[in-house]
């Protein structure tokens, strides 16, 4: 959360010409409600069934830039999902960044707490492998623009395509 995957996947797709898909946008169109409301409603577990049946039909959507929720990698089939059909990009965020950029928004319901920066610690803790084993780039994001975020994906998105398969 706040690592900029909805920012920069905005800008990316333009700068490629191609389509932007937010995860969290198009869960939200289909259940007619906001996320904190999905949260409040039918808890994380709830928000979860229909974050997965979302990403397993936008993951088979050609040429697009697809953001997800910073949570997508809880469930192996999401990831599955991911790494078959596409490049996954992790955004690399401290946790000092994190709680800067989603201060203002009220919008993330697992920071809706006390210490979110306790929270960020263990969510980190719990999905940093995770990230890790299903990304193809990653990328750190502090203190960098992010029309630098995305020259420097763009960057490694060549490097991939020139290895032999
Ligand atoms: N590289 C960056 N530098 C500065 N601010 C950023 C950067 N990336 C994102 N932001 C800001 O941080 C906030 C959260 O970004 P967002 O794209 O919603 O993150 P995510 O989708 O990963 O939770 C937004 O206000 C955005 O403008
Ligand atoms: O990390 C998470 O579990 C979540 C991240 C949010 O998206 P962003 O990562 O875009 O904030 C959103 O999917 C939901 O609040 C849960
Ligand atoms: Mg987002």
């Amino acid at each position: 959360m706040g690592a900029g995957k909805s920012t920069i996947g905005r800008l990316l797709a333009q700068e490629l010409s191609s389509t932007f898909i937010d995860s969290d946008k198009v869960i939200e169109e289909r259940s007619g409600a906001d996320i904190p409301w999905i949260f409040d409603v039918e808890g994380e577990a709830g928000f979860r069934e229909r974050e997965m049946a979302v990403i397993s039909e936008l993951t088979q959507l050609n040429d697009c830039v697809l953001a997800t929720g910073g949570g997508v990698v809880l469930r192996p089939e999401n990831r599955e999902c991911l790494q078959n059909r596409g490049v996954v990009v992790y955004l690399q965020t401290s946790i000092e960044q994190q709680l800067e950029r989603t201060a203002r928004d009220r919008n993330r319901p697992l920071l809706q707490t006390a210490n979110p920066e306790e929270v960020l610690r263990k969510l980190l803790e719990q999905r940093d492998p995770l990230y890790k084993s299903c990304a193809d780039i990653i990328i750190r994001t502090d203190k960098r623009h992010p029309r630098a975020v995305i020259q420097e994906i763009l960057r490694q998105l060549k490097q991939l395509s020139k290895q032999p398969s």
